[in-house]
């Protein structure tokens, strides 16, 4: 029988790496390909030399895609203009739909591959995404705003692992063990130190603003609005204060921030718009998580139009507009919005 044919995302990270040696001894016939992404000056050359060894590692051909117009376009751009709207946004969430399962899906049909495949910690079963075994490293709420169509196209063998074994496994190996031994990605991986770092070469983000309590009283200083995110209780001042402040609202209109008490950041209803859904359903109880690393809270959902509106059965302390509200069964991802 002819062996089906697999295109590999390949980061030169050991994720990608190890993914790549799985496909392999599982009988695949694999290509790998690096995307060129972002635009950090000296980034590629270490990372592409990083998929090139292991591409030569492993015996696959190694592609490479130069998608930095692509890339500034449908998720750095946007970046930079969801934080001067005063809204905190989820890059990776957009770069999942366009470029690793957007550009990379038109490459795996130019190459002829059957199947495309990447070293993210989920699951699926040819229908849908499923939470990843190991949970310290699930992936799955940055993938609920992929395009359904693809998803009896991948695979995800890292899904049923664990993050440690595939070090163990990359360490255990003559060859690999710089894989296992280099620093793990940064979580946004255009971000290596902070986002306000990124932000300040494109906006000037330290222009010094209004503090304002719930009624509107001016009672401080703050250093920039695009400094802050909702929840935020640190970095800037609220004249004679006794207790913590947090941000509850900010006014980029104004250059204004409102802070209040944790109590005041409680919300029991969301609106998202932007809707990807695996399923058809427009009204149906589940659960939901409006923030990465967060336990997902039981709600009702009602479908109206291209918006939906989330009734919390538990409060939610800190919701940020821009963020993504992901929906879950269980484990298995039904989709979500963008949190308005
Ligand atoms: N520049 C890239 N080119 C090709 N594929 C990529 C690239 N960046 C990420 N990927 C794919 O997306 C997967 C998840 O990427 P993420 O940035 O979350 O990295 P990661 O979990 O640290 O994985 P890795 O250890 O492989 O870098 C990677 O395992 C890889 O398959």
């Amino acid at each position: 029988m002819e062996k089906k044919k697999v295109l590999i995302g390949m980061s030169g990270g050991v994720d990608s790496t190890v993914t790549t040696m799985l496909l392999k001894e599982q009988g695949y016939e694999v290509e790998g390909v690096y995307m060129k992404l972002h635009s950090k000056p000296g980034y590629h050359e270490i990372h592409q030399a990083r998929a090139q060894k292991a591409a030569d590692f492993a015996g696959v051909k190694l592609h490479v895609l130069d998608l930095q117009q692509q890339f500034n376009q449908n998720v750095f751009t946007p970046f930079v203009e969801t934080y001067k709207a005063g809204r905190t946004p989820n890059p990776c969430a957009l770069c999942n739909r366009t470029m690793k399962f957007g550009a990379l899906a038109d490459f795996a049909d130019k190459v002829g591959a059957d199947y495309l495949a990447t070293g993210h910690y989920i699951k699926t079963d040819g229908h849908f995404l499923y939470q990843a075994e190991d949970d310290t490293k699930d992936q799955s709420y940055f993938l609920f705003y992929i395009d359904k169509r693809i998803v009896p196209r991948l695979i995800f063998p890292l899904g049923e692992r664990k993050k440690t074994d595939i070090k163990a496994y990359a360490a255990s190996v003559e060859g690999l063990e710089s894989f296992a031994s280099q620093a793990e990605s940064s979580e946004i991986c255009f971000v290596e130190t902070t986002y306000a770092d990124v932000l300040k070469d494109y906006v000037n983000i330290d222009q010094p603003g209004e503090v304002l309590d719930s009624d509107g009283n001016v009672v401080g200083e703050h250093k920039g609005y695009m400094h802050y995110t909702i929840g935020k209780r640190k970095g800037f001042t609220v004249h004679g204060a006794h207790e913590p402040h947090f941000v509850l609202e900010i006014k980029p209109e104004t250059n204004q921030i409102v802070v209040g008490k944790k109590e005041d950041l409680e919300i029991w209803d969301v609106t998202i718009g932007n809707i990807n859904l695996f399923d058809e359903r427009s009204e149906f109880d589940t659960t939901v998580k409006l923030r990465y690393r967060t336990k997902a809270v039981p709600c009702h959902v009602k479908i109206e139009g291209e918006k939906a509106q989330i009734k919390l059965q538990e409060p939610v302390l800190g919701v940020a507009a821009g963020q993504a509200a992901v929906f879950y069964d269980g484990d298995k991802l039904i989709g979500g919005g963008w949190i308005e």
